[in-house]
């Protein structure tokens, strides 16, 4: 299973946003896109689910026009997309109920080692407006991972967790991702964890903004230990730093 996205390109009104950006994600793999605030990202993520138009271009599942209708995506949105009326454990079964009417023993099973795996279990009950945003984030973490996407697409899905938890959910989320890959985008401001969780990592830049620098990143998923490794991780990291400085001047 391949994602492409073919020549897209984007406009706001008259406000151009994406000039013509192309690129491809693979089954087994997982893009991580940096850029300055404003660039575009969040709008490339949506225009690929279809959740706006784009002007130009298109985006493929292997060969085939990419819908929603036909995929099941996993979204984890900025703002986090609960609803407010449903407690976390009805928001967290909102999207697998939307695609299947019976929820079988295997949903269950996941469901609970989900929310025991991501703290969850004394806020079942809870409806987001008594969350802080670490907690309605690991909610929205939880409703994509138990929907067993074909396609996943992370909009800073863990910007709001402290470091630790940070850390612990970056872990489930590599774990949970290995035992079914799936073409994975994900959005994110911070260079450490684009080198964790991105095989590739994608520089968005420019007026309007297009994919300007890819890197192939050898330190997917690795908390970096061994010392020998940890200067060649670090020049990457500070080359992507470099980069994206000058991209925002
Ligand atoms: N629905 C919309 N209508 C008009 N303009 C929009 C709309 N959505 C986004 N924009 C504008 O498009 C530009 C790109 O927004 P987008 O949210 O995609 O950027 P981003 O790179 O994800 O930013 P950030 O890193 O701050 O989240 C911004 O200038 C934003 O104001």
């Amino acid at each position: 299973m391949m994602l492409e996205v073919k020549e897209v390109t984007l406009s706001f009104e008259t406000r151009p946003i994406l000039s013509s950006t192309s690129f491809s994600v693979q089954v087994n793999e997982v893009i991580a896109i940096i850029g300055p605030s404003g660039t575009g990202k969040s709008s490339l993520i949506k225009g690929m689910m279809g959740l706006i138009p784009f002007n130009h271009g298109e985006v493929l599942l292997n060969e085939a026009p990419l819908s929603p209708k036909t995929q099941t995506i996993g979204w984890i949105p900025q703002n986090y997309g609960l609803l407010p009326w449903q407690t976390v454990k009805q928001n967290i079964f909102s999207a697998v109920k939307l695609k299947q009417s019976k929820l079988s023993s295997e949903i269950m099973q996941h469901y609970h080692q989900l929310v025991l795996e991501l703290g969850l279990v004394e806020l079942e009950n809870l409806f987001p407006g008594q969350l802080s945003g670490g907690q309605a984030q690991r909610v929205s973490i939880a409703r994509a991972l138990l929907l067993d996407p074909n396609l996943l697409f992370l909009d800073e899905p863990f910007s709001a967790l402290d470091a630790l938890t940070r850390e612990k959910t970056q872990d489930l989320f590599v774990t949970q991702w290995q035992q079914q890959p799936v073409p994975t985008v994900v959005i994110t401001h911070d260079v450490d964890e684009a080198l964790f969780l991105g095989h590739r990592i994608f520089l968005l830049a420019g007026n309007p903004a297009t994919v300007s620098k890819i890197w192939e990143n050898p330190f997917w998923h690795q908390r970096i230990t061994q010392s020998e490794k940890l200067l060649e991780r670090f020049q990457l990291s500070d080359l992507i730093r470099e980069e994206l400085r000058h991209s925002c001047d």
